[in-house]
């Protein structure tokens, strides 16, 4: 009936009811932008794509730099439009109630119910993205208690130490004979290697798989080969840049509307890949997991388990675990975990401890070259512990030590901010920054503007690791945001500070690590994460 009345049609009747249609739609969504509650300073947003063109257009999509232009420009409260309007919030006092660390806090949630994640197949699912409050807390419990293990703690030492032998065994390949040095050809992108460092080692301590990813880099940068099989390498490598590419794309899927994904090629084609690659995760998840449960299966229950968190997960509340029947909120949830929920934990272990913790390494990196008295600290603490003994791998007694090498790590952390924008949505009405705020309302929380701002660090601008030495210092109540904060502040902090603490040890024991141009910028690629694109580094042992 419908269709015959437009088949009548003229092209420019078509045309009039095009438009009519298009202007009743423009009209609503201003009376609407113009009738909001609690209107606040923002750019101006534009039917359909809201601030998507001021994104895209003026920023290439980049968060930090956007960020930025609003905290300067609209000052510590204001808002933005994208798929939703969200509150965009700089100052401590105005982030209290979002990030209480208390069960009493309701306001949990990182974004509204959403359907471009559960196109993507995440939603409900593992920790990161998980609005579903029930499945979130059993999958963060399971998760924090195999991470926070003694055992974790020592496994993630053991293979940081292996990892690292490995690594300077490409080194020494490439970059470290004395001609090459001769030559000064001894020069590498010390952000590359450091990413594949950490894809290596956290596949290996959330899995207990090894991946090749370090392995393939150097085989595509050496005439001779690694040692390992060409086509175990390849699988690894293909595993790893899925992931990579699911991490830096995945918020799209969060600020894009439906139409535009499905419809507008610019964007449907990116959405396609990312749809394509989370199945070719999935798909590989799925083989690794089914492939340890046989492995347990056929491991006499005398005999010990790897210590990687996959079998930890496999094995809660199973005749396999010491700690069974775990509760969660006082509810006893004392069953396994099926494949889907493990695949949704691991997924989401990969995303959060790869590259933030090899692009904090890098930036740590650059900040030591251009610090040589911060750089000089160091290297007198790290000689002091391993008294000239440049061998011997690192243990967890050392890591206790390390604590101006940790001090340097939060205060790189501070200044350039992993993730310089994170989010929280309220399901119930609350007055929030002094305003009383509707069920339904998002939040954007400007960790990088409350990192710089006068009233809560010292002299701001400079970069002083020595701040956090001061005896007794503790950074102002949420102003270090490095790991997020509240309930759902990242459960992989211990892991990631054991990481970086122990590799940057290791690293500035033996070597002399210089920028190839102190005078060229940071590359920096700033998206849903802020990563480091390359880092040219001259490297030689140390005297
Ligand atoms: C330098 C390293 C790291 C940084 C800077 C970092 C930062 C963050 C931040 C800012 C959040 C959001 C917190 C919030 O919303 O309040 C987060 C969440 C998370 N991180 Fe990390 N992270 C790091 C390493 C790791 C590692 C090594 C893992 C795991 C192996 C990990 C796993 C996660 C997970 C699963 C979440 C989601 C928590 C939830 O939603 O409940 N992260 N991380």
């Amino acid at each position: 009936m419908v269709l015959k009345l437009f088949e009548k049609l003229e092209i420019g009747d078509f045309l009039l009811f095009l438009s009519t249609i298009l202007t009743i739609y423009v009209v609503q969504y201003y009376y609407k932008y113009f009738t909001r509650v609690n209107p606040l300073p923002g750019p101006f947003p534009f039917p359909f794509v809201g601030n998507l063109p001021q994104y895209y257009l003026w920023f290439n999509g980049e968060n930090k730099k956007f960020y930025e232009y609003i905290y300067k420009k609209y000052g510590d409260i204001c808002e933005v439009q994208f798929n939703e309007r969200a509150i965009v919030l700089s100052r401590t006092e105005y982030i209290e109630k979002l990030l209480t660390p208390s069960t009493k806090n309701s306001h949990v949630v990182r974004f509204p119910d959403n359907e471009g994640l559960e196109e993507l197949g995440i939603e409900g699912k593992g920790i990161l993205l998980n609005q579903d409050l029930k499945s979130w807390k059993y999958n963060r419990q399971f998760f924090s208690q195999a991470i926070l293990s003694p055992k974790f703690t020592n496994e993630a030492i053991d293979w940081t130490n292996k990892l690292f032998n490995e690594l300077e065994g490409y080194w020494n390949k490439l970059f470290l004979k004395e001609e090459i040095i001769k030559e000064n050809k001894n020069k590498l992108d010390f952000a590359a290697w450091l990413h594949h460092y950490t894809n290596d080692m956290i596949i290996k301590i959330l899995t207990g798989e090894r991946s090749y990813s370090m392995a393939a880099y150097f085989d595509t940068l050496s005439d001779e080969k690694s040692d390992h099989p060409l086509a175990i390498v390849d699988d690894s490598v293909k595993l790893v840049q899925a992931l990579r590419k699911h991490l830096l794309g995945f918020i799209m899927f969060v600020n894009v509307s439906s139409f535009l994904r499905h419809y507008v090629p610019f964007f449907k084609n990116k959405a396609d890949d990312l749809l394509q690659n989370v199945r070719f995760i999935n798909n590989r998840l799925d083989e690794i997991i089914k492939r340890r449960r046989q492995t347990i299966e056929n491991t006499p229950l005398n005999e010990p388990l790897t210590n990687d968190m996959l079998t930890s997960l496999i094995t809660a509340n199973t005749s396999r675990d010491v700690n069974h029947t775990k509760t969660v909120g006082g509810e006893a949830l004392n069953r396994p975990m099926t494949d889907t929920e493990i695949r949704g934990i691991i997924f989401d272990g990969f995303l959060g401890g790869t590259d933030t913790t090899a692009n904090t390494i890098s930036f740590v990196t650059y900040y030591l070259a251009h610090n040589q008295d911060v750089k000089k600290k160091l290297i007198e603490e790290i000689d002091r512990i391993f008294q000239g003994d440049k061998t011997r791998p690192i243990t967890e007694n050392d890591f206790q030590k390390l604590k101006y090498c940790e001090a340097i790590v939060k205060e790189v952390s501070r200044v350039l901010t992993i993730a310089p924008v994170f989010t929280r949505y309220i399901n119930k009405p609350d007055e929030i920054a002094g305003y009383k705020w509707p069920a339904g309302t998002m939040f954007r929380i400007n960790a990088d503007a409350i990192h710089y701002n006068k009233d809560y660090w010292e002299d701001p601008d400079k970069f002083n690791p020595d701040r956090w030495m001061a005896e007794g210092f503790e950074s102002k109540k949420l102003s270090f945001l490095m790991f997020g904060g509240g309930l759902r502040l990242c459960p992989g902090r211990k892991l990631a500070m054991i990481e970086l603490v122990c590799l940057i040890a290791l690293l500035y024991r033996k070597y002399e690590i210089d920028l190839v141009d102190m005078n060229a910028p940071l590359k920096v690629i700033n998206g849903g994460v802020t990563a480091c694109g390359e880092l040219l580094t001259k490297i030689k042992h140390r005297k």
